[in-house]
């Protein structure tokens, strides 16, 4: 599904992490580590929203050469949402529907799932840090991806938005063998995420434990 060729990632001088030649099959995974083991950079990376050595691929779609494709494939959610805040739930929404070629009604039913009716149309500004985490989810979910990279998505939603953000996680794995690349500090269990497996970040590397 993924596969990483000579893949480094430094900020200035600083080696972050570094992969050879790894491909990830379909699945659900974890990737693990302590703090500052380079997790965000990972999923940053493979989004394609930082610079790095090497090239990242989905099947026969490189990151490098195939950008925009690329990018269609492979949806991201960080850690701590950032939006400009004179916009609305509902006019990011249209802009990232239309960058990744979402269906009619697509975002209407994840927005009502998620019962976020009653403030989408307020301006983001105004947004709690759960219902900001809650749109960044949803907007991870528009448009047809193979791959969706959440960092921390259990941080600041609420239980009941959590059940159904496992339910969206296994249907869409499930129905449309969408994968998932999620980072957690709090424990994930295979009870909740069927299937499950981990990675973990140890010494700037990837140790695959499945
Ligand atoms: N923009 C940046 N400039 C310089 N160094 C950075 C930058 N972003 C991250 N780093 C460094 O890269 C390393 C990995 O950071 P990263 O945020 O990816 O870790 P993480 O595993 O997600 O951490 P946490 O669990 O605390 O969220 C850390 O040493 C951090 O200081």
């Amino acid at each position: 599904m993924l596969h990483f060729s000579q893949f480094e990632k430094s900020y200035f001088d600083h080696l972050v992490l570094k992969i050879d030649n790894i491909k990830l099959p379909e699945g659900i995974f974890w990737i693990k580590g302590s703090n500052g083991t380079g997790k965000s950079t990972f999923l940053k990376a493979i989004a394609g929203i930082l610079s790095f050595k090497g090239d990242i691929a989905m099947g026969t779609v490189y990151l490098k050469n195939h950008g925009v494709s690329y990018r269609k494939l492979v949806n991201f959610a960080a850690a701590e949402p950032l939006f400009p805040e004179f916009l609305s739930g509902t006019e990011m929404i249209t802009l990232f529907a239309k960058a990744k070629g979402a269906g009619a009604g697509q975002a209407e039913i994840l927005v009502a799932e998620m019962g976020m009716q009653g403030y989408i149309n307020n301006p983001l500004g105004s947004y709690s840090s759960g219902m900001l985490k809650k749109l960044s989810l949803v907007l991870a979910f528009l448009g047809k991806p193979k791959l969706i990279l959440l960092d921390e998505p259990l941080n600041t939603i609420d239980a009941e938005s959590l059940e159904i953000l496992f339910r969206w996680i296994n249907e869409k794995h499930k129905k449309e063998k969408i994968s998932f690349l999620l980072s957690s500090h709090q424990p994930l269990d295979e009870l909740k995420l069927p299937g499950l497996k981990q990675i973990n970040i140890v010494d700037k590397k990837l140790t695959l434990n499945f």
